[in-house]
């Protein structure tokens, strides 16, 4: 059993159970992030989180809940205005060392961020640098990080991740007009990946896609995890999509994580007024849904069903 959240969030017995055994890989306690203008934003109120290794937890609530002032106090991103005001952030790395997030200072959180804890960012997909090719970008990360890689070896390594993220390898010398959104969006990914990161932040990764390239990232994304075991913080206010491919979600709302549980409670006997109402404002997951809750296994409805590519290749 594991430490989990504090008593502020609901949370059900079911959630407890789930907890049972797993190792924690990120933990957030007691969060509270302001952003100091006149009059100032409490943008994020105590809120505490353990995220564990392999899981996919999702972040839920509408927009301006605090979803992505959180994500960023996790990854210590935060830049003025904004103020972690207080709280813990512990990394638990695979070695078994324990990580104090906050206090880390500059090389120290280079090397944290991206390395352990990667971020695909809202909108990423129109981040990339227009003059520069995707072969030089993805070196880019690893000739920060992995000084010692060879030009042999950082090519061999970015034609692996573009293939990781179902990108042909032929694109390396693309330049970011030249890709469609789903493949722009899947180059942030691979880049994401590039250092084996334990843990991967995604901020609303697929929202300016098509229905069908989205589904597309997200099978692929669900497979990466399987294969390399990272786990994600899933950011969306597309709760539906968030009950298929998660396995845990948080529901912020106003700054605070008001109820906290396994997808399949969230959907099934949500506890808080507020997660009812935002269930509610999605039709689509009123009606007979059969097997739409993920399981924990694919099934034909889930993101790793069909084929399709997308527009990647
Ligand atoms: N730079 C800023 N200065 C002042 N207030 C800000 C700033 N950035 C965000 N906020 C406020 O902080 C609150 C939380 O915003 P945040 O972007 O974290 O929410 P969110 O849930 O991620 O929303 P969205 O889904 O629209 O991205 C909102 O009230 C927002 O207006």
């Amino acid at each position: 059993m594991t430490a989990t959240t504090t008593a502020g969030p609901l949370s059900s017995a079911t959630h407890a159970d789930y907890l049972e055994g797993l190792e924690p890989v990120l933990t957030a306690h007691d969060i509270s992030i302001d952003y100091e203008v006149d009059p100032p934003v409490h943008a994020v109120r105590h809120a505490s989180l353990t995220l564990h290794r392999g899981e996919i937890l999702g972040l839920a609530g509408e927009s301006g809940c605090g979803k992505t002032t959180l994500a960023y106090g996790l990854n210590r991103l935060l830049k003025p205005p904004a103020i972690l005001r207080s709280g813990e952030v512990t990394f638990h790395d695979a070695d078994g060392t324990d990580v104090d997030v906050v206090a880390l200072r500059d090389d120290a959180l280079r090397a944290f961020r991206w390395d352990k804890v990667s971020m695909v960012f809202q909108g990423a997909m129109n981040s990339l640098n227009p003059v520069i090719s995707v072969r030089k970008q993805l070196h880019d990360v690893m000739t920060t990080h992995r000084p010692q890689m060879t030009r042999a070896a950082r090519d061999e390594r970015s034609a692996e991740l573009l293939a990781l993220v179902g990108v042909d390898p032929a694109r390396l010398d693309s330049f970011a007009h030249e890709l469609s959104g789903g493949m722009r969006q899947r180059v942030m990914i691979a880049m994401a990946l590039a250092l084996n990161p334990q843990v991967m932040i995604m901020d609303e990764p697929t929202t300016a896609l098509d229905v069908v390239v989205q589904r597309g990232i997200l099978r692929e994304i669900m497979r990466l995890r399987e294969q390399f075991r990272f786990a994600v913080v899933f950011i969306t206010h597309d709760l539906p999509m968030l009950l298929e491919i998660s396995d845990r979600i948080a529901v912020m709302r106003a700054g605070e994580i008001v109820e906290i549980d396994t997808a399949e409670s969230i959907y099934t006997r949500a506890q808080h007024p507020y997660t009812r109402e935002l269930l509610t404002a999605f039709p689509s997951l009123t009606g007979e849904r059969g097997s739409f809750v993920r399981t924990g296994r694919s099934d034909e409805t889930g993101p790793s069903a069909g084929t399709e590519k997308g527009d990647a290749s």
